[in-house]
């Protein structure tokens, strides 16, 4: 099986072109299991197919290192647009994208040397009632401004956005008070969270930037997280320490997101995607 490793900030995939390969569905999740192991496979945050779609130019489906498929990616689908450009599968630079999430705008920016460097991705609404992401802290149809979850007898305080996927944004002063590889994975599979969620803490510098880590659903820590930021932009627009049509930069582990959540009602990400190599990956048990 052909593949192709990108990232956006360091955030990375096993991409596989299903113009060019045929994997049955069973196949999906254990591939992405067994791909993103990083002493047995080759290493990565998970699996991202890029194939035909009915309703749009092209469609991406995201699978996990731990093998659950989630509804969109962020820093995927930016590589998705660079992919279908790099490699000829578009020459247009306004394209879309059908995701469990959604059908998403992008706009590729290219370079000189005619290769998409950057993309800005219209990410679509943010959804804000707790029935969208879901979370049990409350009323469903409202939104999780101020809900609280107890861990280990400390009371926190949190957000709850989704992107299509789920998010549960703290604010915090110091991330070093709130070290996520600690707090992470118990609020991942906190029960209030029965689809289990993303957890990002965030700490505010200004009305226009704002520090971000990120523990993912399925994947644990990574170098970034797009629809973590545009969740953590939004959750800082609705709590009124950012403002909603002005660009906010997200400071990530692996670099900077520009997020713009609209008036709309839409999110606006902007960020970079790179291609890392290309590969040949020999374990097709479906083909036996
Ligand atoms: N772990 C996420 C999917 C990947 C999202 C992230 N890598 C991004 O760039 O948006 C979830 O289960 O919802």
């Amino acid at each position: 099986m052909r593949f192709t490793k990108m990232h956006g900030l360091g955030n990375n995939y096993i991409y596989v072109d299903l113009w060019q390969e045929q994997i049955p569905e069973e196949a999906l999740s254990p591939l992405a299991i067994a791909v993103s192991d990083v002493n047995r496979g080759i290493g990565s945050d998970g699996l991202i197919t890029i194939g035909p779609s009915a309703v749009a130019d092209a469609q991406m489906r995201i699978l996990n290192a731990d093998g659950s498929e989630s509804q969109n990616c962020g820093n995927g689908i930016r590589c998705v647009g660079k992919y279908l450009y790099d490699h000829a599968l578009t020459k247009a630079s306004a394209i879309t994208v059908e995701t469990k999430a959604g059908v998403m705008k992008l706009d590729l920016h290219i370079d000189e040397r005619d290769l998409v460097s950057t993309v800005t991705v219209d990410m679509g609404p943010a959804r804000l009632r707790r029935a969208d992401l879901p979370v049990l802290s409350g009323e469903p149809e409202e939104t999780a401004l101020h809900d609280e979850l107890s861990l280990n007898g400390e009371t926190l305080q949190f957000t709850g956005i989704s992107m299509g996927n789920p998010h549960a944004i703290f604010f915090v002063d110091d991330a070093k008070t709130h070290p996520v590889e600690v707090y992470g994975p118990l609020v991942e599979r906190h029960a209030l969270f029965p689809e289990r969620v993303n957890v990002e803490f965030i700490t505010m510098k200004n009305r226009r930037e704002l520090d971000f880590r990120v523990w993912e659903r399925g994947s644990g820590i990574t170098q970034a997280c797009g629809t973590g930021a545009c969740a953590a932009v939004v959750a800082a627009c609705l709590h009124n320490v950012s403002d909603r049509g002005e660009d906010v930069t997200v400071h990530l582990l692996g670099g900077d997101l520009v997020i713009r959540y609209d008036y709309d009602g839409h999110v606006y990400m902007t960020g970079p995607a790179e291609e890392i190599c290309t590969g040949d990956w020999p374990h097709e048990p479906w083909r036996a």
